[in-house]
């Protein structure tokens, strides 16, 4: 089922959790809101399993305008943070209760649960009480249970973050498996944007109640439409340095070390000659002597992390962090020649903070 989301905000008395928030979800497809803590996921999430009404705007699912339309009367299934398994029933029983609520006879009721428990590989503990259960059994009991009356949607808030970190990485990958399988319209609130990246055929991410960027995963990446994206998606954080934009040559802010700019700075959105340069840790490579751009970095730091070396250093006064190939012998107190592999760099407003070498739509 497709949703769309029009001009939908939620305010709680003098606070505005979800601010004139617009975005349309592709049927079929799984979507990760994502953001800071406090950022309005799960007031989102929580507008469209039902339990909150938006204060303003549309909330669509497929045609039909839902903003008046009780949870249980929307199709979907949900899955907590906590699993919130009712512990005096088995693992059957579980998966079975939205069925007896619903009236279906007994004999399709356990079939339809079974057949739940084989898809999300928890047939051999049908008999088992929850509290008989790993976390992430107790997961998949809860996704079982949720999708057992083959809901439309499937919203889940946080539901990793009550195991540990191999448990989640497996976890996600069975969640991805279940989601496709079923091929059910998905919406996966997190905070960890390693797990969005991995997970999700989009990311919404939101601060402060606000959209800031709705993508797949490797354009949110690639292609940051603001600085805050730049910075919440990817470890280490993407380096931000300070840069003043003269005529086809970005100078980093109080040196004399500049290079030319080959990228073309949309001017409807520059509101000063002042910018940030954004580079990710593993594009800066050290400089050949055919390198345009070429900037002398101060090494502090060098530390073998696996595959590469990551540099702490700093270009005039501004601190930035490098992964370089390990074949270059780096020592702390080291001035290197920095440049930027194949021109991936991002200039962003230093007041707006949108980045200035994108459309503007
Ligand atoms: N019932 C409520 N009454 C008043 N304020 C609320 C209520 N629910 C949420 N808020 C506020 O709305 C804002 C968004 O909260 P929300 O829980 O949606 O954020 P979140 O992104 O899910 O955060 P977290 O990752 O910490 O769960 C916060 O400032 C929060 O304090």
């Amino acid at each position: 089922m497709k949703l769309a989301l029009n001009n939908i905000s939620m305010k709680f008395d003098d606070i505005t959790a979800v601010d004139n928030l617009t975005v349309t979800i592709n049927e079929g497809e799984l979507v990760c809101l994502l953001g800071p803590s406090g950022c309005g996921k799960s007031t989102t999430l929580f507008m469209l399993a039902g339990l909150y009404k938006p204060s303003s705007g549309k909330l669509y699912f497929g045609d039909k305008l839902v903003n008046d339309i009780e949870p249980e009367d929307r199709g979907i299934g949900m899955v907590f943070q906590n699993y919130a398994l009712y512990p005096h029933l088995s693992v059957l029983k579980n998966i079975m209760f939205p069925l007896k609520m619903a009236k279906v006879p007994k004999k399709e009721a356990e079939e339809r649960a079974i057949e739940m428990a084989k898809l999300v590989q928890i047939e051999h503990l049908l008999d088992r009480k929850p509290k008989q259960l790993s976390g992430g059994q107790q997961q998949r009991v809860a996704i079982a249970r949720a999708l057992v009356k083959k809901p439309n949607l499937l919203l889940l808030d946080e539901p990793l973050s009550n195991l540990d970190a191999r448990l989640r990485l497996e976890m996600r990958e069975e969640i991805r498996r279940i989601q496709q399988e079923v091929g059910i319209t998905t919406i996966f609130v997190t905070h960890d944007q390693e797990e969005a990246m991995s997970i999700s055929d989009r990311i919404l991410l939101m601060k402060d109640g606000k959209y800031q960027q709705y993508s797949p995963p490797q354009d949110m990446y690639d292609f940051p439409e603001n600085a805050f994206v730049g910075k919440f998606m990817g470890s280490p954080p993407l380096n931000m340095i300070p840069v003043m934009l003269n005529e086809g040559s970005i100078t980093i802010k109080d040196t004399e070390q500049s290079f030319p700019n080959p990228l073309t700075i949309n001017q409807a959105l520059s509101s000063s000659n002042e910018a940030l340069l954004g580079v990710r840790a593993e594009d800066w490579t050290i400089a050949k002597d055919t390198s345009e751009i070429r900037l002398t970095a101060l090494v502090e730091l060098v530390e073998r992390i696996g595959r590469d070396t990551l540099l702490s250093a700093t270009i005039g006064r501004h601190s930035i962090r490098a992964l370089v190939d390990p074949e270059f012998t780096i020592q702390p107190g080291d001035a290197v020649d920095l440049t930027i592999r194949n021109d991936r760099f991002h200039l962003f407003d230093a007041k707006t903070e949108a980045n200035l070498g994108l459309k503007n739509e």
